[in-house]
Formats: structure tokens, sequence, C-alpha cells
């Protein structure tokens, strides 16, 4: 394996700008300033204050101006809480990920770099030309509107362009230009001469290898030899066909239909294996068999692409079984951190006063734009009809939606038609709607069992150097259990979670000056 890291050589963050940010941050200290301000807590009235007299109906909101309801209507009766906790399904989360992504995620973080030979100097390409691609592979490059490599590609192209080939591991966090490296690779190394199939990628779902084959198509629009051909449910192959295109890109199971029972091509022909989120892939129930038995029936000389998102142990073990003799290259994941965040809590008593809470403080939220979590799409959907019914007009996004209507959902928020966005776990990940200043968790992650899931407490309320404006975070306890959540989560990350009520109103007025 690795004998060696190098360091990419990137200059660290510009202090020039270091003037600009800090008058940045304090305009957005005084606009959570006024925000909490706001909330014009006085003593004894606290945030869950004004209840009906019967808790099967709502009353106004306070303080919103934005079409409160005066008439009580009947609303559902509030989830027991007993249902699953919705979590998100990481092939979703990966494609709604590259769906909604504008452009490219571009990271300040240093690339590690692990060489097999020492001695070989391993360079990266700061233009496209550099990489003496094919004429028509530079005009494609170029129609897609890249200019340059991205960080990854900079220092991954060369290597997987080079001859003899390399083997490669490449991870780095979604959207920072994976996909485009290893397709450029695929399509650099095929040999239009040969009508057979070269190259075989293997994404693990249908819509994944789709997106995959898109960006490939774009990139090869002026190639016009090249052959691409899917291999995913819905393909079909006439009895005893040989397939002549020269990439195949498609999902394990199907893959292995074809190659290994309907021997519609020779896996022994294979030059180039790309195995693409493979962290996706192995999370998927008997994708990982299916690739390592392609993998067996792949010649020992066949180039193998591995690219993954993430860098845990069962995926690096998967890694080091599919490719040998690698060179390895990391690019740390931006952390999201709690620096730039006010965090509190608000004592309910039960969902109801929890909703009573959230409606004391909508005119607050809804100044920029917040999202709310749910454990279950049950309350979600509960809580989105309360809130409707009081007049506000709020988004919903969990699971059971498309990832076409989820796309949609996510568009009209960032586009500020509902400034309000009740989800689950379905979204902990990868919030990149810059103007959310406040979280809301209306239950406090957990896992199935009980215990307090801080990654996932991070995941929604934490900022990423990208996005590291300031933000508050309010979490909604209605029990001793969700309490201990609570302080869980307050020693886990080392960071005060203060009471938020009328006896610290004065704190609070002060936040951020
Ligand atoms: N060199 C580049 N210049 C400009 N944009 C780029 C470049 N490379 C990729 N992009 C764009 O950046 C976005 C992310 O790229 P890409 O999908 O390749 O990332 P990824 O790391 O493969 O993400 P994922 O892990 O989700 O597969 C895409 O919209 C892509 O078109």
């Amino acid at each position: 394996m690795a004998e060696s890291t190098i360091e990419s050589n990137n200059a660290s963050a510009a202090t020039a700008a270091a003037g600009a940010e800090n008058w940045v941050k304090k305009v957005e200290d005084q606009e959570i300033s006024n925000m909490v301000d706001g909330l014009k807590l006085e003593k004894g009235n606290g945030l869950v204050g004004a209840q009906t007299d019967d808790p099967s109906t709502t009353s106004s909101v306070v303080g919103n101006g934005t079409g409160a309801v005066t008439a009580a209507v009947p609303t559902p009766a509030a989830p027991t809480g007993e249902e699953e906790i919705e979590n998100a399904n990481p092939a979703d989360a990966s494609l709604l990920m590259k769906i909604i992504r504008k452009g490219l995620v571009e990271s300040k973080l240093d690339l590690e770099v692990q060489r097999r030979d020492p001695t070989s100097p391993l360079h990266s390409v700061k233009s496209f030309e550099a990489l003496h691609l094919k004429p028509e592979l530079l005009q494609g490059v170029y129609a897609m509107g890249f200019n340059a490599p991205s960080k990854i590609q900079e220092t991954a192209l060369p290597t997987l362009l080079a001859d003899p080939p390399q083997n490669m591991i490449a991870q780095s966090q979604s959207g920072t230009g994976k996909t485009a490296a290893f397709v450029l690779a695929m399509l650099s190394r095929v040999d239009t001469t040969k009508n057979y199939p070269q190259v075989l990628c293997l994404s693990p779902t249908y819509e994944l290898a789709i997106q995959t084959g898109e960006v490939a198509a774009k990139m090869s629009k002026f190639c016009h030899d090249v052959k691409l051909r899917y291999a995913v449910r819905g393909e079909e192959l006439a009895k005893g066909a040989k397939i002549t295109d020269h990439i195949i890109i498609g999902t394990p199971g199907k893959l292995l239909d074809w190659g290994l029972k309907f021997r519609a091509f020779d896996l022994r022909k294979i030059t180039v294996f790309v195995l693409d989120e493979a962290d996706v892939m192995i999370a998927t129930q008997g994708h990982q068999d299916q690739c390592i038995r392609i993998h067996k029936l792949l010649p020992p000389t066949c180039q193998m692409m591995f690219f993954s998102a993430t860098y845990e142990k069962d995926v690096m073990e998967f890694a080091e079984y599919i490719v040998p003799k690698p060179i390895v290259i990391r690019l740390a994941r931006e952390q999201e951190s709690l620096d730039n965040i006010k965090q509190y809590y608000v004592r309910c008593k039960d969902q109801n006063e929890k909703y009573q809470a959230i409606s004391n403080i909508y005119g607050v939220i809804t100044v920029g734009q917040a999202i709310i979590f749910c454990h279950t799409r049950r309350t979600a959907s509960w809580l989105s009809g309360k809130l409707s019914k009081d007049g506000h007009s709020v988004a919903v996004l969990s699971g059971e939606l498309t990832v076409e209507q989820r796309l949609a959902v996510l568009d009209r928020f960032r586009a500020g038609m509902e400034k309000v966005l009740i989800t689950t776990n379905v979204l902990s990940r990868g919030i990149d709607v810059e103007q959310v200043t406040i979280v809301v968790n209306f239950d406090l992650p957990m896992f199935q069992d009980g215990r307090a899931d801080c990654e996932t407490y991070l995941h929604r309320i934490g900022r990423t150097g990208r996005f590291g404006k300031n933000g508050i975070a309010i979490n909604l306890v209605d029990s001793e259990h969700s309490m201990k959540i609570c302080k869980t989560i307050e020693s886990h990350f080392q960071k005060k979670i203060q009471l938020l009520d009328a006896e610290n109103s004065d704190e609070i007025e002060k936040i951020g000056s």
C-alpha cells in the first residue's frame, strides 16, 4: 500500500479577506440580534404561552402578521411518537444532492495523496490542455462550461491517464468533481477501432447510473465514434446478442447478467473498471457481492478506479479488496461546526405545547427562513397541517415524496416561496440553502433505541466554512428523556444550550452583540 504521503501545496486562506469577513460577521450578528429582539419576551410570558381551552384547537398566531387565523379550527390528533424515525436512504440522498447542486463544491482543505512509488513524481495540472486530451474531448469539456480542473481532477487525472495505467482509490465529498474525473478517464481510454465493451462503470442505482451516463454523453458530444450503453432495469438484450458499444454504465445485477449469464460481452476484454459511489454501493443489500463477482472475472491488467464520498472502514476494506496497489487520493470532508450557532432549548409539556412554541416564535423565525425537523413523517404532516390551518404557508419534505417532488419542494423553498420547511432526517445532511438562519428541532435527533444522535444534530444545525453564517438552533424539549438527550448533546459538543424563556430574555436580547 501507500509508502509516502505528500500534501498539495494549496495556499492557506487569504488573509486579505479577513477585514471584510469581520465586517460581514458584524452585520450578521446584528441581524440575529434583531431577530431575537423580535421574540419580545416579557417576564412571566414565556415562549410556551397562551393555550386555547380546547387542546384540539389552535388559536391565532403571535407576532406574525402574515395571515393569522382568528377562528379556532379542529386539528388532527398529535402523533404518539411511536412510529419509526425517518432516515435518509443513502442512494436517494446522493441522487438528490447531485441534482440540486448548482455547481462545483470548492473545498479549501488540502488534498492528501498516498503514492505507491515514492520516487515517481506525482504531478498535478492546472489546465485541461495540460492533460493532452483528445481534441474532441477537450471541446466537450469546455462545452460543459468547465474552464479548469477541480482540485480532485487536477490530481487524479494525470495519474488516471498515465501509461502504464495505474489503479486509484479516490475519496472526496459529493460535488467536488469525481464523476467528471473518471468519465474523462473512461472516454480517453476507449479504442474506437474495436467494437466491443472496454470500459465498465458500476453505479448503485438506476438513477445514479443515468446521471453518470448523462455526464458521459455530454462530455463525449464531439467524440462521434464512442458508443455508450446503459445496463439498467428496463434495458433488454435480444437473445444471443453481442454488445458492440465501448462503454457500459450500469448497476451490478444487470451487468452480471449481461456479462456472465448471457455472455453478451467478454469481461476479460475490459480494460477500465470504475466503481462509483462505493459508499452507497456497499450500503445497498447484495451489491457488494455482485461487484466482487464481476471483479473476479476481469483481467489482472484492468485499470481499477474506485470513487467514494466517504472514507469509512468498511468502504476502505472493500476498496482495498477490489483495487490492488492503488494510488490513494483523499480530500477531507469539510466539517460542520457549531461555532457560529446560538443554541437554545424550550421546555414544553407535550406536542401541543411544542406547537404553541412554534406558533409563538413564528413571526421571528420567518424573518429569514427556517427548517423544522421532526422524527417521523406523521409528525411532519401533523405539524404542517396545523400551521397551514393557522394560515401559514409551509413546505414539507419527507420520504414519501419522489425525487422530483423533493426537488420541487426544495426549489420553491430556495426561491423563498415558503419561509418554513418542515422535514425529517431525509434532509439532515447537506442543507445548502444559505438563507436558512433558524433550525428548530421539533424532535431532538435520536437513534431508534432512544440514544442521542449527536452526529445528526451536527448535520442539521452545523455549518461548513462555505456556509459559515451565524444561525440559531431551537430545541423543543417535552420530556425528561428529551431533556437528557439535550444534555448529552450539550456535553458532547461542549457548547452551551441555553434555556429560552422569559427568565433569560435580557440575555437573549444581547445575542450577537
Ligand atoms: N472542472 C469543473 N469546472 C466546473 N464545474 C465542474 C467541474 N467539474 C465538475 N463540475 C460540476 O460540478 C458539479 C459536481 O461535479 P460531480 O458531479 O463530478 O461531483 P462528484 O464529486 O462526482 O459528486 P458525487 O459524489 O455526488 O457523485 C457538477 O454540476 C459538474 O458539472
